[in-house]
């Protein structure tokens, strides 16, 4: 028997919400290594969805689809739709840069480039905008105050980036991703590499953002899933195993192999 006859995986209509980010019959490729298998799922708008499961189950591989990174590694490749606002984005003929504008992408390291605090967020802003220095001002600072990390750096933004702690440095690149005004945030592990204050300063503005982003976050940490997400997603071996709302998901889900992992007997 095929495990896929048993998958659970809600779409948002039976969650009462509307759909921001379809993903139908989803198979991804690493040359000859299938990574992703028949993966359906539909992530509700304005809301948090998580992506847990044990390590290379395809977590990392499904937020590399839906930004189309993949693409610049030839033997790489993906079949099926990831639909958005209606528009299939993995169709070639969709625009990267407008791709790179409306979905936004931090990663598990922080990575913020070799410049001042006030050019890591400028840069990204002025390649896409034609703004005023008062208006890349405005916007810098705006995206600061939204990454809660405005009052530690107001004073000191030409300052290097990469002078910032750690968990500063992550909510630098949350602000970053912020300041394009993207409508879709991915998120893969954005905490691993943080200690405890910096990951609640993080999952707090999680918390914040969710109201105006679509969030979807990659997470080792099911504590986290259980903290910050509306929805969970598990997924195994490529598949996507469960998908339903994540208090149903951690006191009652459907599946042997979810109950299995999220109560640590494997993973
Ligand atoms: N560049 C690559 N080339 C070949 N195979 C890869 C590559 N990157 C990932 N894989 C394989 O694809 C599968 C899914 O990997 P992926 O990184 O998406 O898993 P993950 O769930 O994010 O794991 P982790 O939690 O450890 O980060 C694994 O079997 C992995 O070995």
């Amino acid at each position: 028997m095929t495990t896929s006859t048993t998958f659970q995986t809600a779409r948002p209509a039976e969650l009462g919400e509307k759909a921001k980010i379809d993903i139908r019959n989803l198979s991804f490729y690493y040359g000859g290594s299938q990574a992703l298998k028949n993966i359906n799922v539909s992530l509700p708008e304005r809301s948090v969805t998580a992506f847990i499961g044990p390590s290379g189950c395809g977590k990392s591989t499904l937020l590399r689809v839906m930004n189309r990174i993949y693409e610049l590694y030839p033997k790489q490749r993906a079949e099926g739709e990831v639909i958005v606002d209606g528009e299939n984005i993995l169709d070639r003929s969709q625009d990267l840069n407008h791709l790179r504008t409306k979905i936004g992408m931090v990663f598990q390291k922080p990575t913020p480039f070799p410049m001042s605090i006030y050019e890591n967020i400028a840069f990204g802003v002025r390649l896409y905008e034609n703004l005023s220095k008062s208006e890349i001002d405005a916007r810098v600072e705006a995206a600061l105050q939204r990454a809660a990390l405005w009052n530690e750096v107001k004073d000191k933004l030409n300052a290097s980036g990469l002078s910032l702690s750690g968990g500063q440095q992550q909510r630098l690149c949350i602000a970053r991703t912020v300041a394009v005004k993207p409508e879709i945030i991915l998120l893969d592990e954005p905490c691993s590499a943080l200690d405890p204050i910096s990951t609640t300063k993080i999952e707090e503005l999680i918390h914040e953002l969710r109201s105006e982003y679509t969030i979807v976050i990659v997470t080792h940490n099911m504590q986290q899933a259980a903290r910050v997400s509306g929805q969970t997603a598990f997924m195994y071996l490529g598949e996507l195993v469960e998908f339903d709302d994540t208090s149903k998901m951690f006191t009652s889900p459907t599946q042997t192999r979810t109950q299995d992992y999220i109560t640590g007997r494997f993973g």
